[in-house]
């Protein structure tokens, strides 16, 4: 962990007024230790700013070669026998929106001389702005996913199932290392409609629309980017929709720069597709962040209090939703830039 980014996490603890922090959420216990089997493993970090990390004996080895904190070895509830001395008569901040509530009781039983309090998105925060290394890792998830689109681009075709496209995108990434990001969306036709249409065995027909979301996850890292792709000669209607959807996009993306709030960023997107009469088709938000989590801070949706830094990585993709008809995305991945925005995706886009 960077002395810098240890400094911020203590600083925040003291606002929150918690002398340690059990960190357990699989992305954080990542981003603080760079173990990378996060899901079987805690984080303790106190006031003074000594961390440990808790794994098991299955990562003895891996341990030693990818973290820096001091391990300790332990199975749960044991793991929580070992780290009870370093709690004693502490405030000590659980993370909410992760731990459940059979681990909590845990805690309660096994750290009797705790006070336990409930703690909320400290280092989400601290994740929303990417250092340099972060956004180079980010940087070389997008273009294996770039390459991978530009490899697979010939095979959307009439005649093609869903599910193959998908299998070729993610075969493609596997090769070189990486993993889906989530599950590939290949949603054709009246499919389309639905935004998180995951490939199906439906077969590519002639005339039609195809969205594909889909990312890299390459040493934790995800990228995220839609392109929407026409086969054969879609219609004026489905056409129309295209052009609507690319400039709500374009627009949204050159207004990106910090200072911008995320909630103007929604509603510009949201407007342009207003004036083309087709704003109750867009239903979802504009986007949000992307790291370690392929869903993470800041939200760009219409509530969001926060707003565009430096350092953000985040999504801007615009998409309509016609039940029964069909539908489209396009998304980019965009760096913030100390005076504006640098699109990381680059894979080329359809002109209908
Ligand atoms: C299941 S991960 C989906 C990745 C995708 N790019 C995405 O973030 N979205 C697609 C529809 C809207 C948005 C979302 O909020 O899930």
């Amino acid at each position: 962990m960077n002395q810098e980014l240890l400094a911020r996490l203590t600083g925040a603890m003291q606002q929150a007024s918690l002398d340690a922090l059990w960190v357990s959420t699989p992305e954080n216990v990542r981003y603080l230790s760079g173990f990378s089997s996060p899901a079987d493993a805690k984080v303790l970090v106190l006031a003074s700013g000594e961390a440990t990390l808790y794994t098991d004996a299955r990562y003895t080895v891996q341990a030693r070669e990818e973290t820096a904190l001091p391990t300790v070895i332990a199975r749960p509830p044991e793991t929580l026998v070992q780290a009870a001395p370093l709690v004693e008569g502490l405030r000590v901040g659980f993370e909410a929106d992760h731990l459940t509530v059979a681990q909590l009781e845990q805690l309660r039983e096994h750290w009797t001389a705790v006070q336990l309090v409930s703690s909320s998105g400290l280092i989400a925060r601290l994740r929303t702005l990417k250092t340099a290394q972060e956004v180079e890792a980010i940087r070389a998830a997008q273009r294996l996913a770039d390459e991978a689109f530009a490899a697979v681009r010939p095979m959307i075709r009439a005649g093609v199932r869903e599910l193959d496209v998908a299998l070729a995108l993610e075969t493609y990434m596997r090769e070189r290392g990486a993993m889906p990001a989530f599950d590939t969306i290949v949603a054709s036709g009246p499919r389309g409609a639905m935004p998180h249409g995951a490939a199906s065995e439906r077969v590519i027909g002639e005339d039609e629309l195809v969205t594909l979301d889909f990312g890299a996850q390459l040493n934790g890292y995800n990228s995220d980017m839609t392109r929407t792709v026409a086969v054969g000669n879609p219609s004026e209607e489905l056409r129309r929709l295209y052009r609507a959807v690319l400039e709500a996009e374009q627009t949204a993306v050159k207004a990106i720069r910090p200072g911008m709030s995320c909630a103007e960023l929604d509603q510009l997107a949201r407007g342009v597709l207003e004036r083309h009469g087709l704003a109750e088709y867009f239903a979802h938000s504009l986007g949000h962040g992307v790291g370690l989590a392929v869903h993470e801070g800041p939200g760009l949706r219409q509530k969001s209090e926060e707003v565009l830094e430096p350092g953000m990585v985040v999504t801007v993709e615009p998409g309509v939703y016609l039940p029964d008809v069909g539908g489209l995305r396009i998304e980019d991945l965009v760096l913030v830039t100390a005076d504006g925005y640098e699109v990381l995706s680059g894979s080329p886009m359809d002109t209908l």
